[in-house]
């Protein structure tokens, strides 16, 4: 099975988790997007649903599958949240943010009663940390918030480098919030709630890219096939 095999049987598991009448949230990305497919081939074969897409690339994918949207002021409690993920570990911790949804990501992770991650395995790692994380900020004050961060990575990983993300122009890739996103190359994470705790106590800092206590489920596609983390059901 190639990479792209691998995420569609991870995201056609994830499908049989989805029920007539559920409220979803649809991730984003590569994997999420074989999802999102899918669910659109289920809608459009009568399934029931209504969605909560994480991005504007993922809500236009579900528009152009046909699938019912709806937004968390309408609908703030979701029944099930189907995304990716660039890494995770055994214990379901999460880094997201490799393509800069990760603050609606985590929103609609954390107004779903269970997150289910769909990945190949090479996501899967001892440690986080390999993965940069992404951590997402506001323009207003870049440097200085760019500063306090690099004082508290510097506590831990003093030789942590600190990019400010960009798109194939050149300029500052921008997210759908209209934030900035710092990639931080830490290679461990030993203690991600510490480090957690720590970034959002800076000012400037929207959000970062861990996900702790968030995901209650994983389907990990494999060369030998699927393994399941956690809960799915
Ligand atoms: O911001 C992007 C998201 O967090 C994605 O879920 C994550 O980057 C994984 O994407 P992919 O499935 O393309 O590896």
């Amino acid at each position: 099975m190639n990479a792209e095999e691998m995420k569609r049987s991870a995201a056609a598991r994830a499908a049989e988790l989805v029920r007539d009448g559920m409220r979803l949230g649809l991730g984003t990305g590569s994997t999420a997007r074989h999802f999102v497919a899918i669910v659109g081939e289920k809608v459009r074969a009568g399934l029931k649903v209504v969605c909560v897409p994480t991005s504007e690339a993922t809500r236009m994918q579900a528009e152009a599958e046909g699938i019912p949207l709806t937004t968390l002021d309408e609908t703030p409690a979701l029944d099930l949240t189907v995304d990716g993920a660039d890494e995770l570990d055994d214990s379901l911790r999460l880094i997201k943010g490799g393509g800069g949804a990760l603050l609606r990501e985590k929103i609609v992770a954390a107004a779903s009663r269970r997150m289910v991650v769909i990945a190949d395995s090479s996501k899967r790692v001892d440690v986080l940390g390999r993965f940069p994380l992404p951590i997402e900020v506001n323009p207003f004050g870049l440097r200085a918030t760019q500063e306090a961060i690099a004082q508290v990575l510097a506590r831990r990983w003093p030789s942590a480098s600190l990019t400010l993300r960009r798109g194939a122009d050149g300029n500052p890739f921008v997210t759908d919030g209209g934030h900035y996103i710092l990639d931080a190359a830490l290679q461990r994470i030993e203690e991600p709630e510490a480090l957690a705790g720590e970034l959002v106590a800076i000012p400037g800092v929207v959000e970062h890219g861990l996900f702790l206590g968030l995901a209650s489920g994983a389907i990990i596609a494999t060369e030998q096939g699927l393994v399941e983390l956690g809960e799915l059901g």
